[in-house]
Protein backbone atom coordinates (compact mmCIF):
# COMPACT_ATOMS: atom_id res chain seq x y z
CA UNK A 1 0.00 0.00 0.00
CA UNK A 2 1.41 3.49 -0.96
CA UNK A 3 1.89 5.19 2.73
CA UNK A 4 2.19 8.82 2.92
CA UNK A 5 5.63 10.29 4.40
CA UNK A 6 3.54 10.43 8.39
CA UNK A 7 2.76 6.61 7.86
CA UNK A 8 -0.63 6.69 7.05
CA UNK A 9 -1.58 4.62 3.87
CA UNK A 10 -3.44 6.19 1.30
CA UNK A 11 -7.37 5.41 1.32
CA UNK A 12 -9.93 5.95 -1.60
CA UNK A 13 -14.01 5.53 -0.63
CA UNK A 14 -16.16 4.63 -3.50
CA UNK A 15 -20.28 5.61 -3.76
CA UNK A 16 -21.82 3.19 -6.41
CA UNK A 17 -24.04 0.03 -6.97
CA UNK A 18 -22.81 -3.30 -7.19
CA UNK A 19 -22.29 -4.83 -10.37
CA UNK A 20 -23.05 -9.12 -9.62
CA UNK A 21 -21.18 -9.89 -12.25
CA UNK A 22 -17.61 -7.90 -11.20
CA UNK A 23 -16.72 -5.67 -14.32
CA UNK A 24 -18.51 -2.07 -13.04
CA UNK A 25 -19.21 -0.82 -10.34
CA UNK A 26 -17.84 -1.14 -6.59
CA UNK A 27 -16.57 -4.55 -7.46
CA UNK A 28 -14.24 -2.34 -10.46
CA UNK A 29 -13.63 0.47 -8.60
CA UNK A 30 -12.28 -1.65 -5.19
CA UNK A 31 -10.25 -3.71 -7.54
CA UNK A 32 -8.47 -0.69 -9.60
CA UNK A 33 -7.77 0.88 -5.97
CA UNK A 34 -5.65 -2.12 -4.85
CA UNK A 35 -3.85 -1.69 -8.39
CA UNK A 36 -3.03 1.89 -7.19
CA UNK A 37 -1.73 0.10 -4.23
CA UNK A 38 -4.66 2.34 -2.23
CA UNK A 39 -7.20 1.16 0.43
CA UNK A 40 -9.99 0.76 -1.11
CA UNK A 41 -13.62 0.95 1.31
CA UNK A 42 -17.15 1.27 -0.30
CA UNK A 43 -20.74 2.82 0.14
CA UNK A 44 -23.61 0.98 -1.70
CA UNK A 45 -26.08 2.98 -3.32
CA UNK A 46 -28.21 0.09 -5.16
CA UNK A 47 -27.57 -3.18 -5.80
CA UNK A 48 -27.92 -4.61 -9.71
CA UNK A 49 -28.41 -7.86 -10.97
CA UNK A 50 -26.36 -7.61 -13.95
CA UNK A 51 -23.69 -9.98 -16.30
CA UNK A 52 -21.51 -8.98 -19.79
CA UNK A 53 -25.11 -9.90 -21.25
CA UNK A 54 -27.25 -7.01 -19.86
CA UNK A 55 -28.78 -5.44 -16.39
CA UNK A 56 -31.59 -7.98 -14.92
CA UNK A 57 -32.86 -5.91 -12.16
CA UNK A 58 -32.08 -2.94 -10.02
CA UNK A 59 -32.49 -2.47 -6.65
CA UNK A 60 -31.62 1.11 -4.59
CA UNK A 61 -30.52 0.93 -1.16
CA UNK A 62 -32.76 2.56 1.68
CA UNK A 63 -31.16 6.47 2.30
CA UNK A 64 -30.65 5.42 6.29
CA UNK A 65 -28.43 2.61 5.41
CA UNK A 66 -26.47 4.86 2.23
CA UNK A 67 -25.95 7.74 5.16
CA UNK A 68 -24.99 5.00 7.60
CA UNK A 69 -22.67 3.08 5.52
CA UNK A 70 -20.74 6.63 5.31
CA UNK A 71 -21.00 7.43 9.01
CA UNK A 72 -19.16 3.91 9.95
CA UNK A 73 -16.55 4.89 7.31
CA UNK A 74 -16.45 8.65 8.42
CA UNK A 75 -16.56 7.76 12.44
CA UNK A 76 -13.34 5.21 12.14
CA UNK A 77 -11.64 4.92 8.98
CA UNK A 78 -11.08 8.42 7.09
CA UNK A 79 -10.42 8.41 3.55
CA UNK A 80 -7.90 10.47 1.22
CA UNK A 81 -10.48 10.69 -1.98
CA UNK A 82 -14.08 9.79 -2.80
CA UNK A 83 -15.36 8.77 -6.48
CA UNK A 84 -18.99 8.45 -7.08
CA UNK A 85 -20.79 6.22 -9.43
CA UNK A 86 -24.56 5.07 -9.59
CA UNK A 87 -26.37 7.04 -7.07
CA UNK A 88 -29.46 5.34 -6.90
CA UNK A 89 -32.51 7.30 -5.87
CA UNK A 90 -33.45 10.88 -5.78
CA UNK A 91 -32.84 10.84 -2.01
CA UNK A 92 -29.80 9.24 -2.23
CA UNK A 93 -28.66 11.39 -4.66
CA UNK A 94 -28.94 14.33 -2.10
CA UNK A 95 -27.92 12.76 1.10
CA UNK A 96 -24.77 12.04 -0.93
CA UNK A 97 -24.42 15.43 -2.15
CA UNK A 98 -24.78 17.29 1.01
CA UNK A 99 -22.07 15.00 2.43
CA UNK A 100 -19.94 15.48 -0.04
CA UNK A 101 -20.31 19.48 0.38
CA UNK A 102 -18.77 19.02 3.61
CA UNK A 103 -15.80 16.90 2.56
CA UNK A 104 -12.20 18.44 1.88
CA UNK A 105 -11.08 15.99 0.18
CA UNK A 106 -11.06 15.59 -3.18
CA UNK A 107 -14.34 13.91 -5.08
CA UNK A 108 -14.33 12.08 -8.31
CA UNK A 109 -17.79 12.53 -9.98
CA UNK A 110 -18.93 10.11 -12.69
CA UNK A 111 -22.34 10.74 -13.44
CA UNK A 112 -23.26 7.09 -14.30
CA UNK A 113 -26.62 7.26 -16.41
CA UNK A 114 -26.80 3.89 -18.34
CA UNK A 115 -25.71 0.90 -19.08
CA UNK A 116 -23.48 -0.78 -21.99
CA UNK A 117 -26.81 -1.91 -22.94
CA UNK A 118 -29.19 0.82 -22.58
CA UNK A 119 -30.95 0.17 -18.98
CA UNK A 120 -31.35 3.30 -17.23
CA UNK A 121 -28.96 3.30 -14.15
CA UNK A 122 -30.35 6.58 -12.93
CA UNK A 123 -33.71 7.94 -13.33
CA UNK A 124 -34.20 10.41 -16.09
CA UNK A 125 -36.26 12.89 -13.65
CA UNK A 126 -32.75 12.73 -11.61
CA UNK A 127 -30.39 14.00 -13.83
CA UNK A 128 -31.37 17.73 -12.88
CA UNK A 129 -30.35 16.47 -9.40
CA UNK A 130 -27.01 15.40 -10.72
CA UNK A 131 -26.86 19.15 -12.49
CA UNK A 132 -27.58 21.30 -9.84
CA UNK A 133 -25.67 19.33 -6.71
CA UNK A 134 -22.93 16.87 -7.96
CA UNK A 135 -21.39 19.08 -10.51
CA UNK A 136 -20.40 21.46 -8.24
CA UNK A 137 -19.04 19.54 -5.40
CA UNK A 138 -16.84 17.42 -8.32
CA UNK A 139 -12.89 18.26 -8.11
CA UNK A 140 -13.03 16.02 -11.30
CA UNK A 141 -16.26 15.14 -13.42
CA UNK A 142 -16.15 11.95 -15.80
CA UNK A 143 -18.74 11.97 -18.14
CA UNK A 144 -18.76 9.96 -21.61
CA UNK A 145 -20.28 11.91 -24.30
CA UNK A 146 -23.98 10.75 -24.04
CA UNK A 147 -24.12 11.68 -19.99
CA UNK A 148 -21.91 15.00 -21.32
CA UNK A 149 -24.69 15.88 -23.88
CA UNK A 150 -27.83 15.06 -20.79
CA UNK A 151 -26.05 17.65 -18.24
CA UNK A 152 -25.01 20.58 -20.75
CA UNK A 153 -28.07 20.02 -23.83
CA UNK A 154 -24.62 20.16 -25.99
CA UNK A 155 -24.55 17.30 -28.52
CA UNK A 156 -21.40 15.47 -28.92
CA UNK A 157 -20.45 14.35 -32.76
CA UNK A 158 -16.70 15.55 -32.55
CA UNK A 159 -13.72 16.63 -30.29
CA UNK A 160 -14.61 20.64 -30.52
CA UNK A 161 -18.30 19.48 -29.70
CA UNK A 162 -16.09 17.68 -26.16
CA UNK A 163 -14.26 20.82 -25.84
CA UNK A 164 -17.63 22.93 -25.68
CA UNK A 165 -19.33 20.35 -23.62
CA UNK A 166 -16.36 20.56 -21.19
CA UNK A 167 -16.39 23.95 -20.67
CA UNK A 168 -20.25 24.40 -19.84
CA UNK A 169 -19.04 21.42 -17.13
CA UNK A 170 -16.58 23.51 -15.30
CA UNK A 171 -18.93 26.41 -15.72
CA UNK A 172 -21.16 24.53 -13.78
CA UNK A 173 -18.72 23.70 -10.79
CA UNK A 174 -16.70 20.65 -11.74
CA UNK A 175 -13.11 22.19 -11.22
CA UNK A 176 -11.77 19.25 -13.91
CA UNK A 177 -13.95 18.90 -16.70
CA UNK A 178 -13.20 15.52 -18.48
CA UNK A 179 -15.38 14.45 -22.02
CA UNK A 180 -14.37 10.80 -22.73
CA UNK A 181 -14.41 9.75 -26.07
CA UNK A 182 -14.77 5.88 -25.66
CA UNK A 183 -18.20 6.70 -27.65
CA UNK A 184 -17.05 9.49 -30.10
CA UNK A 185 -15.29 9.20 -33.35
CA UNK A 186 -11.45 10.26 -32.17
CA UNK A 187 -8.69 11.46 -33.86
CA UNK A 188 -7.96 8.31 -36.34
CA UNK A 189 -7.55 5.60 -34.40
CA UNK A 190 -7.45 7.28 -30.95
CA UNK A 191 -9.39 7.23 -28.56
CA UNK A 192 -9.52 10.49 -26.89
CA UNK A 193 -10.71 12.35 -23.61
CA UNK A 194 -10.86 16.20 -23.05
CA UNK A 195 -9.89 18.15 -20.00
CA UNK A 196 -10.97 21.63 -19.02
CA UNK A 197 -10.06 23.20 -16.32
CA UNK A 198 -11.11 27.21 -16.48
CA UNK A 199 -8.17 28.25 -18.79
CA UNK A 200 -6.73 25.07 -21.08
CA UNK A 201 -7.43 21.77 -22.77
CA UNK A 202 -5.44 19.19 -22.11
CA UNK A 203 -5.91 15.77 -24.01
CA UNK A 204 -5.21 12.19 -23.50
CA UNK A 205 -5.63 9.34 -25.81
CA UNK A 206 -4.54 5.76 -26.62
CA UNK A 207 -4.77 3.48 -29.52
CA UNK A 208 -8.73 2.46 -29.61
CA UNK A 209 -9.17 -1.28 -29.43
CA UNK A 210 -11.64 -2.71 -31.23
CA UNK A 211 -12.70 -4.84 -28.47
CA UNK A 212 -16.60 -5.46 -26.92
CA UNK A 213 -15.05 -5.98 -23.76
CA UNK A 214 -15.40 -2.35 -22.54
CA UNK A 215 -17.70 -3.13 -19.64
CA UNK A 216 -17.01 -1.01 -16.85
CA UNK A 217 -14.22 0.90 -18.59
CA UNK A 218 -15.84 4.54 -17.16
CA UNK A 219 -16.01 3.09 -13.74
CA UNK A 220 -12.64 1.76 -13.79
CA UNK A 221 -11.17 5.56 -15.48
CA UNK A 222 -12.88 7.36 -13.10
CA UNK A 223 -12.20 5.28 -9.98
CA UNK A 224 -8.54 5.35 -10.85
CA UNK A 225 -8.45 8.97 -10.96
CA UNK A 226 -9.83 8.74 -7.47
CA UNK A 227 -7.08 6.43 -6.12
CA UNK A 228 -4.85 8.26 -7.68
CA UNK A 229 -5.65 11.36 -6.19
CA UNK A 230 -5.93 9.80 -2.97
CA UNK A 231 -1.96 9.13 -3.19
CA UNK A 232 -1.43 13.27 -3.41
CA UNK A 233 -1.25 13.17 -7.19
CA UNK A 234 -2.11 16.50 -9.06
CA UNK A 235 -5.16 16.31 -11.08
CA UNK A 236 -3.64 16.17 -14.49
CA UNK A 237 -0.95 13.63 -13.67
CA UNK A 238 -4.04 11.24 -11.80
CA UNK A 239 -6.08 11.57 -15.18
CA UNK A 240 -2.91 10.61 -17.28
CA UNK A 241 -2.10 7.65 -14.77
CA UNK A 242 -5.87 6.82 -14.96
CA UNK A 243 -6.03 6.74 -18.99
CA UNK A 244 -3.00 3.86 -18.89
CA UNK A 245 -4.41 2.34 -16.27
CA UNK A 246 -8.07 1.88 -18.76
CA UNK A 247 -6.32 1.45 -21.92
CA UNK A 248 -4.43 -0.99 -20.94
CA UNK A 249 -7.36 -2.82 -18.88
CA UNK A 250 -8.90 -2.72 -22.32
CA UNK A 251 -6.34 -3.97 -24.57
CA UNK A 252 -5.42 -6.96 -21.93
CA UNK A 253 -9.29 -8.43 -22.07
CA UNK A 254 -9.48 -8.04 -26.22
CA UNK A 255 -8.58 -11.73 -26.61
CA UNK A 256 -10.17 -13.44 -22.73
CA UNK A 257 -13.21 -15.06 -22.24
CA UNK A 258 -15.03 -13.75 -18.80
CA UNK A 259 -19.03 -13.66 -20.20
CA UNK A 260 -20.90 -14.01 -23.43
CA UNK A 261 -21.32 -10.55 -24.26
CA UNK A 262 -19.86 -7.24 -22.90
CA UNK A 263 -16.90 -8.52 -21.24
CA UNK A 264 -15.00 -6.98 -18.37
CA UNK A 265 -11.54 -4.99 -18.56
CA UNK A 266 -8.50 -7.02 -17.09
CA UNK A 267 -7.89 -5.04 -13.88
CA UNK A 268 -5.05 -7.06 -12.57
CA UNK A 269 -2.67 -4.36 -15.51
CA UNK A 270 -0.73 -1.73 -13.69
CA UNK A 271 -0.86 2.00 -14.99
CA UNK A 272 2.29 4.24 -15.77
CA UNK A 273 3.04 7.51 -14.06
CA UNK A 274 3.50 10.75 -16.23
CA UNK A 275 4.98 13.72 -14.03
CA UNK A 276 4.47 16.84 -14.77
CA UNK A 277 1.77 17.03 -17.22
CA UNK A 278 1.68 20.21 -19.15
CA UNK A 279 -1.98 21.91 -19.39
CA UNK A 280 -2.36 22.92 -22.67
CA UNK A 281 -0.71 19.89 -24.38
CA UNK A 282 -1.78 16.63 -25.65
CA UNK A 283 -0.55 13.11 -24.25
CA UNK A 284 -0.75 10.01 -26.44
CA UNK A 285 -0.49 6.62 -24.46
CA UNK A 286 1.01 4.27 -26.44
CA UNK A 287 0.78 0.73 -23.95
CA UNK A 288 4.54 1.54 -22.16
CA UNK A 289 4.70 5.39 -22.07
CA UNK A 290 2.73 8.79 -23.18
CA UNK A 291 4.26 11.07 -26.21
CA UNK A 292 3.50 14.57 -25.84
CA UNK A 293 2.36 15.93 -29.01
CA UNK A 294 0.50 19.24 -29.68
CA UNK A 295 -3.20 19.79 -29.18
CA UNK A 296 -5.29 18.99 -31.83
CA UNK A 297 -7.49 21.76 -31.51
N1 LIG B 1 -12.24 0.62 -27.40
C1 LIG B 1 -11.49 1.43 -26.64
N2 LIG B 1 -10.15 1.46 -26.78
C2 LIG B 1 -9.39 2.28 -26.01
N3 LIG B 1 -9.89 3.11 -25.08
C3 LIG B 1 -11.22 3.12 -24.88
C4 LIG B 1 -12.10 2.30 -25.64
N4 LIG B 1 -13.39 2.51 -25.22
C5 LIG B 1 -13.30 3.42 -24.23
N5 LIG B 1 -12.00 3.80 -24.03
C6 LIG B 1 -11.52 4.73 -23.00
O1 LIG B 1 -12.02 4.23 -21.75
C7 LIG B 1 -12.40 5.31 -20.89
C8 LIG B 1 -13.89 5.19 -20.59
O2 LIG B 1 -14.57 5.74 -21.69
P1 LIG B 1 -16.07 5.57 -22.16
O3 LIG B 1 -16.21 4.23 -22.80
O4 LIG B 1 -16.36 6.77 -23.00
O5 LIG B 1 -16.87 5.64 -20.80
P2 LIG B 1 -18.15 4.87 -20.26
O6 LIG B 1 -17.70 3.50 -19.86
O7 LIG B 1 -18.58 5.73 -19.11
O8 LIG B 1 -19.14 4.85 -21.38
C9 LIG B 1 -11.97 6.59 -21.65
O9 LIG B 1 -10.65 6.92 -21.29
C10 LIG B 1 -12.06 6.15 -23.11
O10 LIG B 1 -11.29 6.96 -23.96
C1 LIG C 1 -23.47 -0.84 -10.84
C2 LIG C 1 -23.03 -0.22 -12.11
N1 LIG C 1 -22.47 1.01 -12.10
C3 LIG C 1 -22.06 1.57 -13.27
C4 LIG C 1 -22.21 0.92 -14.47
C5 LIG C 1 -21.78 1.58 -15.76
O1 LIG C 1 -20.71 0.91 -16.33
P1 LIG C 1 -19.69 1.58 -17.39
O2 LIG C 1 -18.43 1.86 -16.62
O3 LIG C 1 -19.49 0.53 -18.43
O4 LIG C 1 -20.31 2.84 -17.91
C6 LIG C 1 -22.78 -0.36 -14.45
N2 LIG C 1 -22.95 -1.05 -15.60
N3 LIG C 1 -23.20 -0.90 -13.26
Amino acid sequence: MFRYPDGHVARMLTIAGSDSGGGAGIQADLKTAHQFDVYGMSVLTAVTAQNTVGVQAVHPLPVDIVRAQLKSIQDDLGFDAVKTGMLGDRASILAIAAEMEGVTCPVVVDPVMVAKGGEALLAPEDVAAVIERMLPVAFVATPNAPEAERLTGIPIRSLEDAARAAEALHRRGARYAVVKGGHLEGLGDLAVDVVYDGASFTYFAAPRVPSRKTHGTGCTFSSAIAAALARGAGALEAIAAAKSYIARAIASAADWDVGRGHGPTDHSVSPVWLMRAQPGRMYVFDGRQFVETAPPL
